[in-house]
């Protein structure tokens, strides 16, 4: 029998930004302080767009031998080819996760991948891969417009740009097509993404038909899934902001899990990793929300940077 379905995962509709800003920004705020996962609507990215990446991603994983995207595996950022079990998400499990993915940097104008060589099949697309990329982030950056009204920033501090001056360009971000593969049988010991907080800012996850993405809501230890909504970015916030807010932005526990309907299914989904600069400081913001004491300033403060190669090297063992 399936699990049943978390009800409460938010919708929120990315129009009323412009129509109804105080309600947006109301049920943003919610979102993120209860739970830390959201559905957007009228995110303004295309359909087309979509499913043009999702099938340069499955033919980059079908159409290559495992030698050939060997060549291209991980590098000192962890961007690359990653073969099955490399990543571990859970650093308690001893086996890695049941997956395949390939990162993607940032771009520099001239579409040239700026933080490693790309495979000739992903470099031919690049006229496409790096426009989809500046369109995630800038959904990204209107995202953290919405965060900072809700915080209520000060003008004198930097205001409704707060967030978006912290990513504005040589960030870490990068964009991940995860493939899981089937399995031949069902084994309840054997996971395709182990528990995990992302390490970034935000994630914008592209999910397709097949499901198996479970959140643990914060307080509890229960696993609930996340359905997959057509034309939907789920969106979920990572552990820099965690940091920011001082926790009152959640960061939650999910998972990717083989269940009874999936096994024998392929799974693929994408990932867009909005990260900060890598010297941005993970400090409280200036907020009222967020409330500061003394004991703040004994407190060794990390990096976007910092964390992120933390997590990424524990994540991954060496490159
Ligand atoms: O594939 C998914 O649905 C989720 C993947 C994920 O959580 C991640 O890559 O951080
Ligand atoms: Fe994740």
């Amino acid at each position: 029998m399936s699990k049943p379905v978390y009800e409460n995962i938010p919708i929120i509709d990315l129009s009323l930004f412009e129509t109804d800003q105080q309600t947006c920004v109301q049920q943003t705020k919610d979102a993120c302080e209860n739970l830390g996962f959201f559905y957007l609507k009228n995110h303004g990215i295309s359909q087309e767009k979509i499913a043009e990446i999702f099938n340069i991603a499955k033919l980059y994983f079908e159409q290559h031998s495992y030698e050939e995207k060997m060549k291209y595996a991980l590098n000192e950022h962890y961007h690359g080819y990653a073969e099955s079990r490399k990543e571990n998400l859970d650093i308690t499990r001893k086996n890695g996760d049941v997956k395949e993915s390939f990162t993607i940097g940032e771009f520099n104008d001239k579409n040239e991948a700026k933080t490693q060589i790309l495979p000739p099949f992903l470099k031919e697309k690049a006229e496409f891969i790096a426009p989809f990329l500046k369109e995630c982030h800038s959904l990204c950056l209107k995202i953290f417009q919405i965060f900072a009204i809700a915080l209520e920033i000060q003008q004198s501090e930097g205001g409704m740009h707060w967030f978006e001056e912290r990513h504005r360009s040589d960030t870490n971000s990068c964009m991940r097509f995860n493939h899981y593969p089937p399995m031949d049988k069902f084994d309840p010991e054997e996971i395709r993404a182990g528990s995990h907080t992302d390490y970034g800012s935000i994630t914008l996850l592209f999910q397709k038909s097949v499901g198996g993405l479970e959140i643990q809501p914060p307080d509890t230890d229960k696993w609930f899934p996340v359905p997959v909504i057509p034309n939907h970015i789920l969106i979920n916030i990572g552990d820099c902001f965690s940091f920011w807010t001082k926790g009152k932005f959640k960061s939650i526990m999910h998972r990717v899990s083989f269940n009874n309907e999936n096994f024998s299914l392929d799974r693929h989904s994408i990932a867009y990793f909005c990260i900060a600069g890598p010297d941005i400081k993970l400090d409280p913001i200036p907020s009222k929300f967020i409330p500061t004491n003394e004991n703040d300033k004994d407190e060794k403060i990390l990096t976007a940077g910092e964390h992120l190669m933390r997590r990424a090297s524990a994540a991954y063992g060496s490159y």
